[in-house]
């Protein structure tokens, strides 16, 4: 199966955000792929979030969604929108970082609400604080398709290993990494972390990262890091997208699980043990 990668440079304008994701979509299926996957926050991202929450849509009344919906209909491929921020029925009014799994027939075959919330300061200038405007999801998420096993997760859940190894315990064949990881710790951690995702589980990794700049946040830059990732379970870095918007496409040949798992079965080796709790 060829998989194809789009990496994303978003603005806060919806309508824009979808017609590049559209352009980049067709040169992948141009390209050969059969499974198609976008960034985190395909639909957008906004430096002022009252001005997102005008932007924003319930599921049903999405626009991204029900074009990305007919886009898997026409090119009929399967296509993981990584993830788009909707309306969600939170009590608070925060909205879902939602990722959705969609068949070449269009339907919707499974969503995963982003469990792990970017809480954090990188640094005295950039701080975020994702829970504010995002309810977190609270259920792990293995899409069963045709395809493969995939185990769908979203950018900050990368940095917890515990949840990529159920996925794979649970039978996943590939891991989705959707992200919008910021440059400073993209820099630093991005790659690393995913290769060890990959050799950890002996799944395909398939990352599909937001790049560029991207409108201001209260004043302060936002700059994502880019380099859309195909991992092997064996943990080679099959293709690299480098920082411009584009396409990466790999073949992945899924015997490959079984054959790293063998090699290493290292996710069958779990033992109990005492120790501090
Ligand atoms: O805020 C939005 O609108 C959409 N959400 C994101 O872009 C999220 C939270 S800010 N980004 C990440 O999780 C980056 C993680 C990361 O960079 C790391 O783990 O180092």
């Amino acid at each position: 199966m060829r998989a194809g990668l789009v990496q994303l440079n978003v603005s806060d304008d919806p309508v824009a955000n979808l017609d590049m994701t559209l352009a980049l979509i067709a040169r992948a299926k141009a390209q050969g792929a059969q499974f198609i996957l976008t960034p985190e926050c395909t639909n957008g991202l906004w430096s002022n979030r009252a001005e997102q929450r005008g932007a924003m849509r319930t599921e049903p009344h999405d626009p991204t969604l029900a074009a990305m919906r007919r886009v898997a209909m026409q090119h009929e491929v399967w296509l993981l929108v990584g993830s788009l921020a909707v309306k969600s029925n939170d009590p608070d009014g925060r909205f879902a970082n939602r990722s959705y799994m969609i068949g070449p027939d269009g339907a919707i075959v499974a969503r995963y609400d982003k469990i792990h919330m970017f809480d954090v300061n990188v640094s005295e200038t950039e701080v975020y604080r994702e829970s504010t405007a995002f309810r977190p999801g609270s259920s792990c998420v293995l899409a069963r398709t045709p395809l493969a096993q995939i185990g769908m997760t979203v950018c900050y859940d990368v940095r917890f290993p515990h949840l990529h190894r159920r996925l794979a315990k649970a039978g996943a064949q590939i891991l989705t990494v959707p992200a919008a990881f910021n440059h400073t710790t993209g820099s630093a951690h991005w790659e690393v972390l995913l290769r060890a995702r990959a050799i950890e589980t002996g799944c395909f990794v398939l990352a599909p990262a937001q790049t560029g700049y991207h409108p201001e946040k209260e004043g302060k830059g936002r700059r994502t890091w880019g380099h859309s990732m195909i991992v092997s379970p064996w943990g080679e870095v099959l293709a690299d997208a480098g920082t411009e918007p584009g396409v990466i496409t790999a073949e992945l040949d899924l015997d490959q699980v079984e054959e790293a798992r063998r090699r290493i079965p290292a996710l069958m080796h779990d033992r109990n043990f005492d120790g501090p709790a």
